[in-house]
């Protein structure tokens, strides 16, 4: 695999004395880099969606606990106000909990920069693993559908299920990627398609009101997704608009693929009831790139995720192996306390 050739983007940069952020909100027509010298700084970019993605928040996050560390701030302060920058996607609390672990064994803060760093090494090396894993499970030739960002951008790098795509695009087994604009925060529009284009892979951006009118045709065998939690019975937290992807795809027989690293395997969560789901200002619904569309005075939900059921999933692939059909036993064989 030549990873040089689909994987160059690291939106996550470690400097030595500060985190470099490829700022995510602007992007495409900007890339612009934001410097974070501080833990609060790194909270808010993870609030404000200028770092997103499951993992890619969770590394941020490691790195911010570095920043308290080297400022001689309270670290359990810093843990606190990282831990609470967003509810959903569970990456953010396993990384702040790997970094505790560290804290309380009397780690400085040169330890804790080696445990941030390999946290972050460690989802590179998982990602790609995934990728070859969750390729194999693709028939030649096959058309697939994503949703969201799941790439670079929100990981170490590869990505989880754009690491499936790119290793099956490269493998010849995938021959035609759609992606979802991922209403309101256009995620698939904006961030996927960019990453697609920069590897120059053959990709169509859909209106996510067109994924069923897509599946009908049979253009797609494979709906692969990444994850922002994954209950001890398989159900998963994902973009809101992933549950509505997995029942169209299981009336029309289209497989559905989740990807994502162990760390976002929450057992301690029984089912996808338990997870806390994001609310966020209905502003975000109500205007497009910082233009309002709707009438003054309407109202707005925003849910940004939503849970797939486990029996609307045929496989997870994690870098542990490929659960098909999962249910709370195999997940409990493959994530043991
Ligand atoms: C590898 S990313 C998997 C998920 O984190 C992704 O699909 C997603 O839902 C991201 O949500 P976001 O709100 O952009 O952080």
């Amino acid at each position: 695999m030549d990873y040089d050739r689909y994987d160059r983007i690291r939106a996550v940069q470690w400097q030595g004395d500060h985190l470099r952020l490829l700022d995510q909100r602007l992007l495409p027509q900007e890339e612009r880099w934001i410097d974070c010298a501080t833990a609060a700084q790194v909270t808010l970019a993870i609030k404000d969606l200028a770092v997103r993605g499951a993992p890619a928040i969770g590394i941020a996050a490691a790195w911010g606990v570095v920043l308290a560390a080297k400022q001689g701030e309270s670290l359990d302060s810093a843990l606190a106000m990282l831990r609470a920058a967003r509810p959903t996607a569970v990456n953010l609390m396993w990384a702040l909990d790997r970094m505790k672990a560290r804290i309380t064994a009397g780690a400085d803060a040169a330890a804790l920069e080696r445990e941030a760093q390999a946290i972050q090494d460690e989802d590179l090396i998982a990602n790609r693993h995934m990728g070859e894993l969750g390729a194999s499970l693709i028939a030649p030739h096959s058309g697939v559908l994503t949703h969201c960002n799941t790439g670079s951008l929100a990981t170490a790098g590869y990505g989880t299920a754009l690491g499936v795509i790119r290793a099956g695009v490269a493998s010849g087994r995938i021959e035609q990627v759609f992606a979802g604009e991922t209403r309101p925060w256009q995620q698939g529009a904006r961030l996927t398609m960019w990453e697609l284009v920069r590897d120059g892979i053959p990709a169509k951006l859909i209106a996510d009101s067109a994924a069923a009118h897509l599946m009908k045709s049979g253009v797609v065998q494979w709906v692969i997704v990444g994850a922002d939690r994954i209950a001890a019975n398989g159900d998963t937290a994902n973009k809101i608009g992933t549950y509505q992807l997995a029942i169209a795809a299981r009336h029309h027989g289209v497989k559905f693929m989740v990807v994502a690293p162990s760390s976002t395997v929450d057992m301690a969560t029984a089912t996808g009831d338990d997870i806390e789901i994001e609310l966020r200002d209905p502003a975000e619904l109500l205007a497009v790139a910082g233009q309002r569309t709707v009438v003054d005075g309407a109202d707005a939900w925003n849910p940004v995720f939503d849970v797939t059921p486990a029996a609307l999933i045929d496989a997870i692939v994690t870098e542990r192996g490929v659960i098909e059909r999962p249910t709370a036993s195999v997940m409990q064989l493959m994530f043991p306390a």
